[in-house]
């Protein structure tokens, strides 16, 4: 019994200076250059950008669907939002609602089953209309070695991120073609949908796929008034993806040191980014892929870019071994 008790005690010490959930794991502080790079937290686009018009967000009960829900119905958007989780729908509805004073409806569904896509649709068909801005965020992943991915987690992650994301753009496409009404898709796609990444494979797979879906529905169904684009975000710290990719908090030092802007992104910035892609002001943008990540991406694939710890006496001494060489 004592070394049970022994053990567990171990565990929870282990447990406390591991998870995110407990206030032993310190966030990293924004490197000092971020300053450079402040911020902006108010929404960008005049008042009233999107008065008169519904935005349908998936997953926008929480972290960056939170926010562009937020921002979409501060703009003066009649927002719904749709998961899986109806109180946290209904508690952030409420919140953003008593805020901007623009009803927002949540609405409970899991993007897996088509079935319940349509009768979701239908629902929001029949309480505000066909949307105009219709915003796929919803999204499950973590990391995992791919030798210990079971089927099921395979098809968890791909059926969220492709197949829902497919299914509710089907439907409300369909409707909005028959309808003849215009409207603007984006989906939240990841940096790593480009490049393909290890330890997040269902998910990079995913996300490409909801790439390849978008550009080109961009190309086929342009004409009925209906534009598709992609944001790629970098790291923006939400509950939902830090407590899945980086439990522990261990990789966080080391993401922002490849991040050249030195901090991490914020929601209210993806936001802004959101808003102006589903906004008129970008009624020219079709079929563009948005990169929004500090510049991480280029960061990590510059070969040369671990150059940065050369140090000044270092350079010299590679100067002159350089400048010293002749020949070939
Ligand atoms: C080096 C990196 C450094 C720092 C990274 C930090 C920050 C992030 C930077 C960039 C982020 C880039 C991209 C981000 C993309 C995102 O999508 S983030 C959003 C994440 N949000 C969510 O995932 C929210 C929703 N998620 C969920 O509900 C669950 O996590 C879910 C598992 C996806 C789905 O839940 P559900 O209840 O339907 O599923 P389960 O029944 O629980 O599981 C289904 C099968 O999966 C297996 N599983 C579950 N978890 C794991 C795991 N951790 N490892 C392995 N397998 C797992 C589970 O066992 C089931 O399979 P079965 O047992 O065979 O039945
Ligand atoms: N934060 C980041 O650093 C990055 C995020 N992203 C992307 O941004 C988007 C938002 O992620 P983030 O806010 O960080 O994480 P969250 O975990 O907060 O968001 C995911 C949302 O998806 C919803 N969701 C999950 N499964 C389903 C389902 N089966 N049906 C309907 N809704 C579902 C969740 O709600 P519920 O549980 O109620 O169903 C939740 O609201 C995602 O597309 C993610 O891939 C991309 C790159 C970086």
């Amino acid at each position: 019994m004592a070394a049970l008790v022994l053990r567990w005690k171990t565990f929870k010490t282990f447990a406390a200076s591991c998870f995110h959930s407990s206030s032993t794991v310190a966030q990293q502080p924004p490197l000092p250059h971020s300053r450079f790079f402040p911020p902006l937290e108010a929404a960008m686009l005049p008042d009233g950008t999107f008065r008169g018009r519904v935005a349908f967000i998936t997953g926008g009960g929480t972290g960056l669907g939170r926010a562009m829900t937020a921002t979409l119905s501060h703009l003066g958007a009649e927002c719904v939002i749709a998961s899986r989780k109806l109180e946290v729908l209904q508690q952030a509805a409420d919140e953003i609602s008593g805020q901007t004073g623009n009803k927002v409806h949540a609405v409970q569904l899991d993007v897996r089953d088509p079935q319940a896509v349509t009768r979701c649709v239908e629902h929001i068909e029949s309480l505000t209309g066909l949307p105009d801005v219709i915003i796929n965020n919803a999204a499950g992943n973590f990391v995992c070695p791919s030798e210990n991915l079971s089927a099921n987690a395979w098809k968890s992650i791909t059926d969220i991120v492709l197949n829902g994301t497919a299914f509710v753009t089907l439907e409300l496409g369909k409707r909005l073609v028959r309808s003849q009404k215009g409207a603007a898709f984006l989906a939240i796609t990841t940096i790593y949908a480009e490049s393909g990444s290890g330890f997040v494979v269902p998910s990079a797979a995913a996300k490409a796929g909801v790439e390849a879906l978008y550009k080109s529905l961009a190309g086929e169904w342009g004409h009925y008034g209906l534009r598709f684009n992609i944001i790629q975000p970098g790291p923006i710290r939400t509950k939902g993806a830090f407590s899945r990719l980086d439990p522990t908090g261990q990789f966080e030092a080391g993401m922002l040191s490849r991040i050249p802007t030195g901090r991490l992104g914020q929601a209210s910035e993806m936001a802004n980014l959101a808003s102006y892609l589903c906004s008129d002001y970008a009624s020219w943008m079709s079929g563009a892929v948005i990169r929004f990540d500090g510049g991480e991406y280029v960061m990590m694939a510059g070969e040369f870019n671990e150059l940065h710890k050369v140090t000044a006496d270092q350079w010299k001494v590679m100067e002159k071994m350089i400048r010293s060489t002749k020949g070939s």
